[in-house]
């Protein structure tokens, strides 16, 4: 097993020393789950009383909830997952041992190329593997494909909506305040036009549960340019709500 780099150790062996069951028991869960990274939107459904609280999971950061939305006559399973590839696979896959199986997320990422505006939507159909979360779950490569069935259902809703939107590869990183110079040239030749933190990482426990999961990303801050351009990106309320609706739609699709 052995290997140079130890993120290049992987173990086919699918039986794990903790497994997520061990600490969650399955319970009464719609399946359909938006992973939703707006707190600002999330936190005002909960002050609206627009959602239900299900449960909470708890991590050493403190109490996460899990909460029940109903949409038209439909309920979703909807929760925030921590910033970052392990935080958000770990709570991923507390939510899949909850009993949800169908997974929709929106978030916002920044963009390689300025044409893409603030707040336009980019549907990742890949996504490269430029973090280590993934890499305990399948054997390496350098990208991961997003679940076809999952993008085809945003594409669906987005285009009922006349939303336009681009369909790209994305770049998933670890570390955010190392995204440098060369490497954003770099993943633009690769095709990138986003850059986040978690899209890899859950396509990867998708992959290794057998559930469906797609994501909704938008336009935000600017890497591509000398000096950082921040946007505005993540203040776009209207534009971060737009999209999460966009995503309960898209889900109650699967
Ligand atoms: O807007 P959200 O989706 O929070 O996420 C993006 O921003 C965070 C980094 O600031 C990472 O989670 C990245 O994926
Ligand atoms: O990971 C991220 C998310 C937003 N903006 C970035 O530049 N990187």
């Amino acid at each position: 097993m052995k290997k140079e780099y130890p993120i290049l150790e992987f173990d086919s062996n699918t039986k794990s020393v903790i497994d997520p069951t061990i600490l969650i028991k399955p319970i009464d869960i719609p399946i359909k789950a938006v992973i939703c990274f707006f707190n600002d939107v999330l936190e005002d459904l909960r002050v609206k009383g627009k959602v239900r609280l299900i449960q909470n999971i708890r991590t050493e950061i403190g109490p996460n909830p899990i909460y029940e939305l109903e949409y038209l006559g439909e309920k979703v399973t909807v929760f925030h997952p921590g910033v970052g590839a392990p935080l958000a696979a770990g709570m991923f896959e507390e939510v899949i041992a909850l009993g949800a199986r169908k997974f929709i997320a929106c978030g916002g990422a920044g963009v390689l190329d300025e044409k893409v505006a603030v707040g336009h939507v980019i549907v990742p159909t890949s996504a490269i593997r430029d973090e280590g979360t993934s890499y305990h779950y399948i054997s390496p490569s350098r990208e991961i494909s997003v679940d076809k069935v999952g993008v085809e259902a945003i594409e669906k809703v987005l285009t009922k909506h006349k939303c336009k939107y681009i369909l790209s590869k994305t770049w998933t990183t670890d570390a955010i305040y190392r995204e440098t110079y060369d490497k954003v040239k770099l993943r633009k030749t690769e095709g990138c036009l986003a850059v986040e933190m978690e899209c890899s990482a859950f396509c990867a426990v998708a992959n290794f549960r057998d559930v469906i999961f797609a994501q909704i990303l938008y336009g935000g801050d600017l890497v591509d340019c000398e000096e950082w351009d921040a946007r505005d990106w993540n203040n776009q309320t209207e534009i971060r709500e737009r999209i999460f609706w966009l995503a309960v739609e898209a889900c109650l699709e699967l």
